[in-house]
Order: structure tokens, then C-alpha cells, then sequence
């Protein structure tokens, strides 16, 4: 057997009617060569909807796939890594199993790197986007938060969950440096991690997809946790001190309301 030196990553939590159709699709995607260096895992938050099961059957199709099974924890983030610590590979990437992010999208992630610290999925790029369908609430949200990441990272979709690093970076953090509450991982690793200043983010344009299967579990909790992440972020990168950067935060996020409230009006 070929060693494995990619780990794809998928935080699940009652996903079973999502879990064979993004597995056959990846592997797929991936080929021959790329199947035999490639390990699928889910991290699943104990779904009890067959998610198991549905894990097991794939296996006995041959799938290098597994799942594991958290009893004790609960969350998006804190799902990512527990499956990034625990993966064979030193290539990793982050998906969601609804297939909002293509799987055929996979290999140019892996691809991009082999030669950055970091590969981003993005979806603010020429040619491709959000779905037409995604309500304008949902679009109003994403580039607001979009927006107050802006002095953390110069990538263009922090928001994303869509991404990848090599691992060796991700070990030059130690566990209890990261914020693994809510959703936004990516952002956290982007702004904490010491990557290369130069050409560390390798960005993958891609289209987000509509979810057919099963629900989103983003709730207003989620929404708290993301202001709560940016606060620490902002102290973590520009320090507890800066007063400026301080009102900077509270003067965005007027905006923010500002833009919401006449998103609405119209
Ligand atoms: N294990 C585990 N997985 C979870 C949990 N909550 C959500 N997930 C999994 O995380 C993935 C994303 O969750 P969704 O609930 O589908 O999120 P979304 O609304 O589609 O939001 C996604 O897109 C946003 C971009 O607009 C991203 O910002 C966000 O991080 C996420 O990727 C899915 O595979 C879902 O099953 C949890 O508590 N535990």
C-alpha cells in the first residue's frame, strides 16, 4: 500500500445522505494515484443517524475512508482540528460534507499545496461565486463578516471553509494557541499561524453550491462566537493597548449595521 501523504478532513454532524456521494465523487476526482495517497476522514460529533454505518459499507467497497466519533465535544471548528491532529497526511485539507464545496475541487487544493503554506478556497474571484440562490440576508451577513476580517489576513475569502494547509505548520502552533469555537478555522489559522509573508496563500476560485441534503447548522450562536473570535484576533494581532484599532472594530461594525439596515429597507 502507497504511503498516505493527503488527508482530506469533513466535520460532519448528520450528514449520512451527504457522506456517499461526497466520497465517491472525491475519490473519483482523485483518481487512481491520487486515491492510493489520500485518506478521507469524517469527524462526526455522535450523529446516531447512521452516519457509522453508512462510513462502514464505504470501506467495505475498498474507499480509504473512516470516521471518527467524538462523545465528549461538540462544534465545527474543534472538529477540524481534532481530524487535522489526528491525519496520516502532512497535506491537509478542510471540506463540509453538504457538497457546497466541489469535490472535484480537490486536487488543485492538494496541488496548490505542494508549493504553499496555505490554500484557501474562494469564492470572491472573476468567473465564480455564491449560488444565485443564497438569500440576500445570507449574502448581506457573509460580506460583513467578510469585511471585519479584513485587517486579520489579505486573503480574499477568510470566511471560507474550504481550505487546506501542510501540516508542519500547522504543529508550529500548540493546541491551546488555537480558538476552536465556532466556524471560522480558517480564520483563525490564517491569522495565527507564522506563515511565510510571501506567497503563503495559494487561492483556489471556486463556486459554492446549494446544499440538497440535510441542514445548515450556522445559527445566531455562531454569529456571537465569530465577534467574540474577531475581538481576540484583533488583540492577538494588533494588542490589547491600540485604542485606534479598537474604535477601527466598533466603527466597522456600525457600518455593518448600517449596510444590513438599508439592505433591508430596499
Ligand atoms: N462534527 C461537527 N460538524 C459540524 C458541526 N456543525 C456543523 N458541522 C459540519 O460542518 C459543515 C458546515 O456546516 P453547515 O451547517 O453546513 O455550514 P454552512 O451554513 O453551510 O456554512 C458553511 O459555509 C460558510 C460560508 O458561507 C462557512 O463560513 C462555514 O464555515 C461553513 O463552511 C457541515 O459538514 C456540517 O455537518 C458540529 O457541531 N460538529
Amino acid at each position: 500500500m502507497s504511503e498516505i501523504v493527503n488527508s482530506v478532513i469533513v466535520p460532519a454532524y448528520h450528514e449520512k445522505l451527504n457522506i456517499k456521494p461526497l466520497t465517491t465523487r472525491l475519490f473519483a476526482a482523485l483518481g487512481n494515484e491520487g486515491s492510493n495517497t489520500t485518506e478521507l476522514i469524517f469527524v462526526d460529533d455522535n450523529s446516531r443517524d447512521g452516519s457509522v454505518e453508512e462510513v462502514e459499507l464505504l470501506q467495505k467497497q475498498g474507499y480509504n475512508v473512516r470516521i471518527i466519533v467524538r462523545t465528549d465535544e461538540r462544534g465545527l471548528s474543534s472538529a477540524v482540528m481534532k481530524g487535522f491532529y489526528e491525519a496520516k497526511g502532512e497535506y491537509l485539507i478542510c471540506m463540509d460534507a453538504d457538497l457546497q464545496h466541489p469535490p472535484e475541487s480537490v486536487p488543485a487544493m492538494f496541488k496548490s499545496l505542494r508549493t504553499h503554506p496555505f490554500a484557501l478556497g474562494t469564492r470572491y474571484a472573476p468567473g465564480v461565486g455564491i449560488d444565485k440562490d443564497w438569500p440576500l440576508y445570507r449574502r448581506v451577513i457573509s460580506n460583513g463578516a467578510r469585511m471585519m476580517a479584513r485587517p486579520l489576513t489579505t486573503a480574499s475569502d477568510p470566511m471560507s471553509g474550504f481550505f487546506g494547509l501542510q501540516k508542519k505548520y500547522l504543529l508550529k502552533a500548540q493546541p491551546g494557541d488555537i480558538n476552536s469555537a465556532g466556524f471560522k478555522i480558517a480564520l483563525e489559522l490564517l491569522a495565527k499561524l507564522p506563515l511565510p509573508k510571501n506567497e503563503s496563500i495559494g487561492e483556489i476560485p471556486f463556486s459554492f453550491g446549494v446544499r440538497t441534503e440535510g441542514e445548515s447548522k450556522l445559527s445566531g450562536k455562531v454569529a456571537v462566537q465569530y465577534l467574540l473570535q474577531l475581538k481576540e484576533l484583533y488583540v492577538f494581532k494588533f494588542g490589547a493597548a491600540n485604542i485606534a484599532l479598537f474604535l477601527f472594530f466598533w466603527a466597522i461594525l456600525a457600518l455593518y449595521a448600517l449596510n444590513m439596515l438599508l439592505s433591508m429597507l430596499w
